[in-house]
């Protein structure tokens, strides 16, 4: 699809490409096995889990460090764990925790209870190309032993490395997976334990889409911010609308309307484009800057009449919203309507700051207790 493309941001607002590095400055620590668990308050988990080689470090490394997928095939085996502070905004600002796959956590010198007390969610991921029998034992007992210890965790299985596979047997592997696992919890009277099962494979879209659901899980506010965007777009005549954790790609809400992959897709090629211009001609004579801020917006317009319009909402969130060209016409609407969306979401941002958390969610605060969508709700004005 030919895109043209007009980026309406002033030069003076991009910023130097280190600005925007590679690793994009979330913290990375390297802890050895015997390492205590962090203390009680430390950041919410999400912890990676799975056999040897199925693909956890590439996961972690490719959504939330840039790194290309096939740079993953010169990752070394994991050794320890890897603690991974992912503190680019203050909606996602978790700790990813990367086991390696040879430990057997279950070791009784490891303090898994401690690990599993502060979980929000537990990744485990299955190598789809590879026999996974053994795997899916694992899960068994892994899933088993952390619910036992924490009952609220969020069970996530990653079917991964998928792009190996052709469509039909995709299903079958997900129908199988699906099956045998739900047996073995049926068998150990574990019915209530949900798993949740994703196609995934760092080759596409599909690891930023998986990855987006677990986290969103995690945000208390996430009715409220659904609301606003569903507000937001049905004033605006708006098709799609995502509110984005730049960095990651991680789409932390949607509108209510069904996703669709290349919606999806659309929106995070998008973010590049934007990201990468600003990179090259937004450095200032001096070099100073950043590569996104509060004057980042960006439209671009299809040639099948479809438009996209970002626009920054906070520091390291945007919002990107999918539209027709005749409702563009009206973009002092959608403007003035976005004005208001963004500041209802600070308003949410200040509260969460402000308000404890549910142990295990995310540090974006406990539901709002202030009238947020009342005193921001976006308006039609005409
Ligand atoms: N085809 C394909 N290969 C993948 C995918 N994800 C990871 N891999 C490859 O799988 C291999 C193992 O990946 P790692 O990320 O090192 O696996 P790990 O689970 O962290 O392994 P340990 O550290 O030994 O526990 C690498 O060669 C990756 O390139 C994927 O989605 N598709």
């Amino acid at each position: 699809m030919s895109i043209q493309y007009e980026v309406e941001q002033l030069a003076d607002s991009y910023g130097v490409a280190d600005s925007f590095p590679k690793d994009f400055g979330y913290g990375e620590e390297e802890a050895d096995i015997e390492d205590s668990p962090a203390p009680s308050d430390s950041k919410p988990r999400i912890l990676l889990m799975g056999l040897r080689r199925s693909g956890k470090s590439s996961i972690q490394k490719v959504v939330f460090h840039k790194m290309s997928p096939n740079e993953t095939l010169f990752l070394e085996s994991t050794n320890k764990i890897y603690k991974d502070d992912i503190s680019s905004s203050s909606f996602v600002n978790f700790q990813i925790w990367d086991f390696p796959g040879q430990v057997d956590f279950f070791d009784p010198t490891f303090d898994y209870e401690m690990i599993f007390r502060g979980t929000g969610a537990l990744i485990f991921v299955i190598d789809a190309q590879d026999d996974y029998v053994e795997a899916l034992g694992r899960l068994h007992l892994t899933v088993s032993r952390a619910y036992r210890v924490n009952p609220e965790i969020n069970f996530e299985v990653f079917i991964h490395k998928v792009d190996g596979l052709s469509d039909d047997h995709k299903i079958e592997t997900q129908r199988d997976i699906h099956q045998r696992a739900n047996d073995d919890l049926a068998d150990a009277s574990l019915e209530k334990l949900h798993l949740s099962f994703y196609l995934t494979s760092i080759y596409d879209h599909s690891i930023f889409e998986a990855f987006s659901k677990v986290v969103q899980k995690l945000i208390p506010q996430l009715p409220t911010l659904e609301n606003l965007l569903n507000i937001f777009i049905s004033n605006s005549g708006i098709e799609k609308a995502f509110l984005f954790d730049v960095v990651s790609k991680i789409y932390i809400a949607t509108d209510s309307s069904p996703v669709d992959m290349q919606s999806y897709e659309l929106c995070c090629d998008m973010i590049d484009v934007v990201i990468d211009v600003s990179c090259i001609y937004g450095l200032r004579e001096d070099g100073s800057g950043s590569a996104y801020d509060k004057e980042s917006m960006a439209i671009i317009k299809l040639n099948n009449t479809t438009v996209l319009y970002l626009k920054e909402v906070t520091k390291f969130l945007a919002l990107v919203c999918i539209l027709r060209e005749e409702s563009f016409e009206r973009k002092g609407l959608i403007d003035y309507n976005f004005h208001c969306f963004r500041k209802a979401i600070h308003e949410v941002f200040e509260v969460g700051v402000s308000t404890q958390r549910p142990a295990g969610s995310l540090a974006v605060g406990s539901p709002c207790t202030k009238a947020v969508a009342l005193n921001g709700t976006p308006r039609n004005t005409v």
